[in-house]
Parts: structure tokens; sequence; C-alpha cells
């Protein structure tokens, strides 16, 4: 049992009540590559997403990589750029980007949730036609979005009880392979479930506002303005952007938080105060 998050929470009895109104819930998690750079950090968040199981929600896992896929490139001196915070991606770097994401960041978390005692399976978006992607821009090479997502093997596995674990790969209608954003990836698998929550875990506490205070509650029809007037930038303007279409799509709320932060997924789940910036339509 965690109870490492109970003690940062302070009392189980107000975890309580949001455990039961989150059961059943299906929870679509983005965890950065950023977010599980130490051991110690991934096997946390493993904890946290076993413990969600156990108490009935239905968790789905989409990871990034991007550091790592750096860090292999590097190695193989095949130099790499982002235009819009996307990476440009010829076949070389296609080929790495799926043995990274696929041979080494979905196998290291798979084994992490499996070891704290979850049944969690590793796919990609090409598993079971999961995501079919279009090609993103011409000037990207291989960058995909989905234009078809069929969440019926995500269904099955949590059936099943298992948790699914989803590298940001898709299929193109010619057999290519796509390099998804790992964001763009989480948005679309929440829209195709109607997902009760999109976590979107990063390496800051939430979305600042121009004095650099986190804002805990964001109306959505303010982020245009926030990403007009420059206090939304780089990496966090896909996220805001994620949190949007996924809305439109039919999810109920998206928070933006730090995946770094010990069980920051749970505290924002079954804590009153919550974390990071909650995105949903105020209430009328
Ligand atoms: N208004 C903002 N609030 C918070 N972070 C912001 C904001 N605008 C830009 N950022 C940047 O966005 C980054 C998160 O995006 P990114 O680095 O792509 O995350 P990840 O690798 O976790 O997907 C933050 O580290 C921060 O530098
Ligand atoms: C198209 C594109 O940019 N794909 C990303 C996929 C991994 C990712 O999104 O990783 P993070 O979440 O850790 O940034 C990439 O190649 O880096």
């Amino acid at each position: 049992m965690n109870r490492d998050w109970i003690a940062t929470a302070g009392t189980l009895s107000q975890a309580l009540p949001y455990m039961q109104r989150y059961a059943g819930a299906t929870v679509v998690i983005k965890l950065g590559g950023h977010a599980m750079g130490s051991d110690e950090a991934m096997h946390g968040f493993a904890r946290d997403v076993v413990l969600m199981r156990q108490v009935g929600l239905n968790p789905v896992i989409v990871h990034g990589g991007g550091p790592m896929i750096n860090e292999m490139l590097g190695k193989l001196d095949i130099k790499s750029e982002f235009v819009n915070g996307k990476r440009v991606t010829d076949q070389a770097t296609m080929d790495v980007v799926e043995m990274v994401l696929s041979g080494q960041v979905n196998n290291r978390l798979v084994q992490a949730i499996c070891a704290e005692g979850g049944k969690a399976v590793g796919l990609s978006g090409k598993d079971a036609n999961l995501m079919i992607c279009k090609q993103t821009h011409k000037d990207l090479g291989f960058v995909g979005t989905p234009s078809t997502v069929d969440p019926t093997i995500l269904r099955d596995l949590h059936a099943a009880h298992a948790i699914p674990v989803i590298a940001p790969l898709g299929m193109g209608r010619e057999g290519e392979t796509f390099n998804i954003n790992g964001d763009t990836a989480a948005g679309a698998i929440a829209g195709a479930l109607k997902a009760d929550r999109l976590l979107l875990l990063t390496d800051v506490e939430g979305v600042k506002d121009k004095s650099g205070e986190v804002l805990t509650e964001i109306d959505p029809k303010i982020i245009p303005d926030l990403i007009a007037d420059g206090t939304i930038a780089g990496g966090m303007i896909p996220k805001t952007e994620t949190a949007l279409a996924a809305m439109n799509d039919g999810v109920r709320a998206v928070v933006i938080l730090d995946g770094r932060a010990p069980n920051a997924c749970l505290l924002e789940l079954f804590t009153d105060h919550g974390a990071g910036s909650l995105i949903r339509r105020p209430r009328v």
C-alpha cells in the first residue's frame, strides 16, 4: 500500500470520497520524458498508477521520451531539429524514435508498473489499429496526426484489469510509421475514450500567468488569448491546444501538472486542493 501520499494528503478520510467518486472513471495520463528522468521517479509514478487501478479507476498511460530519443540520436551522430515543438522526422530518425519509444521507454515503464504489482501491457499506436495517422505537414517528414483512433483494445485491457501503456507511434494508410507528439497522442486517445480526466504530466507546476504564478483553474475561452499575448509559449502551446481539442472531443477536464512531484496524480485526483492547472468549462 502506498502510504506516502496519504501523509501528504492529510488523512485517508479526505481521499475516500474522491476514490468513490472516481470509481470506474477513465483517466488518461501522459508522462513526458522529462518527468520520468530517474528510476525513482518512474517507480513512484508506477506505484500511484497501481493504486489508482486498485481503487477501481481505469488508467491509460501514454508516454513521451524526447530526452531519451535525443540521447540515442546523439550517440548515433544523427542531427535533430524541432519545429513548433515537433521533431522533424526523416526515415533514419523515425527508426531511432521507434526503437527508443517502443523498445526502451515503453518496456521500462511496463516493467516498473509490473514490479509495483500492476498488470501493465505495453503497446504502440500501431497495435490493433489504435491510431491511424495522416502526415501532419510535409516539411516535418514522418510526423503524424491521428485521424482514426480505435480504442477497442484499451477497453478490452481494462476489462482484463490490465493497465495499457502506449508509445506515441502510429501507422499510415500506406504502411508508413509515424512519430506522434506525446501530448497529441494522449489527447486523441482521451477524446476517443471520452475520458473523465486527461492528466498531462510535465516539468513545471502548471500553466503560469505573466507574473509567474500558477493558474489553478483556467477557463478554456482565455487560452487562445494567453497564447496570442505570449503568456503561454514553447512546449506549453501543444499542451494547452491538446487540452482544448480533447475537451471538444468530450473529455470532461484536463489538468497540466508537475510529474516530478511525488504522488502528483494521487494528490490531483484524491485531495480537495488538487494539483497543477485545471482546464474545464466553467460551471453555469
Ligand atoms: N505559461 C507557461 N507556464 C508554464 N510553462 C510554460 C509556459 N509557457 C511556456 N512554458 C514552458 O513549457 C515547458 C513545458 O513543455 P515541454 O518542455 O514540452 O514539456 P514536456 O517535455 O514535459 O512535454 C515548461 O518547462 C516551460 O518552459
Ligand atoms: C513528433 C514529435 O515531436 N514526437 C516526439 C515523441 C516523444 C515525445 O513527445 O516526448 P516528450 O513528451 O518527452 O516530449 C519526439 O520525437 O520527441
